[in-house]
């Protein structure tokens, strides 16, 4: 047998490619440490996961800023938003504090995550390496702010903070039954 008979006439097939029909945002990233470039989990997904370059246990309530190892220089007309993982939301109520966070294309630092567990009762405990939040790069028009005295009309009008209506739902001060309930006294004004 001549060694290209075994040969497939066609390549295996290789990873399908990013089915990537938007535009396509050139953006600069600067690995501070060992850390894999952020990637997308499956093609087509808004948001490219980030990990996190330390160990961190979380207390309940307790919050912690962690490094991601990444610096970006975003074009300018974008901004990087680091949002939380839904996973690590339902699963372990640790959530991105000030979701989302803005990364201005001007900032040259490293990208940072800051994580709460929202959980009153159990401490969450990450590792370098796990997969914290998820960056979604977006392009952003120019705003020009132009000042009226009265608005135009709309449909919504003024109506919103539930002007549609709202899911019935049951509060007392220790929070629904079978609540986790706030995370920190603080939050229990903002929830209600
Ligand atoms: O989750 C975040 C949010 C922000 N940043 C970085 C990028 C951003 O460009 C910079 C400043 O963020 P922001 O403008 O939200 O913070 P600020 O508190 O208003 O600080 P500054 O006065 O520096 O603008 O910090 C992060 O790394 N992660």
């Amino acid at each position: 047998m001549h060694p290209a008979d075994d040969v497939p006439a066609t390549r295996p097939s290789s990873p399908p490619a990013d089915p990537w029909d938007g535009a396509v945002v050139d953006v600069l990233v600067r690995r501070l440490a060992d850390v894999p470039l952020p990637a997308r989990a499956r093609p087509g997904d808004a948001g490219l996961d980030l990990v996190c370059t330390e160990d961190v246990e979380l207390a309940p309530g307790e919050r912690a800023t962690v490094g991601t190892g990444l610096a970006l220089a975003l074009p300018v007309g974008t901004a990087a938003f680091v949002l939380p993982r839904s996973g690590l939301a339902a699963r372990h109520g640790v959530t991105v504090l000030n979701a989302p966070g803005t990364v201005d294309a001007g900032y040259r630092g490293e990208v940072r995550v800051t994580l709460l567990n929202t959980s009153t009762t159990t401490p969450v405990r990450l590792s370098a390496g796990d997969r914290v939040a998820q960056l979604v790069v977006m392009e952003l028009p120019a705003v020009h702010l132009v000042e009226v005295d009265r608005l135009p009309g709309s449909g919504r009008g003024e109506g919103g903070f539930g002007s549609t209506g709202t899911a019935a739902v049951t509060t007392s001060p220790a929070g629904p039954a079978g609540s986790a309930g706030p995370a920190h006294p603080d939050l229990g004004g903002l929830l209600q």
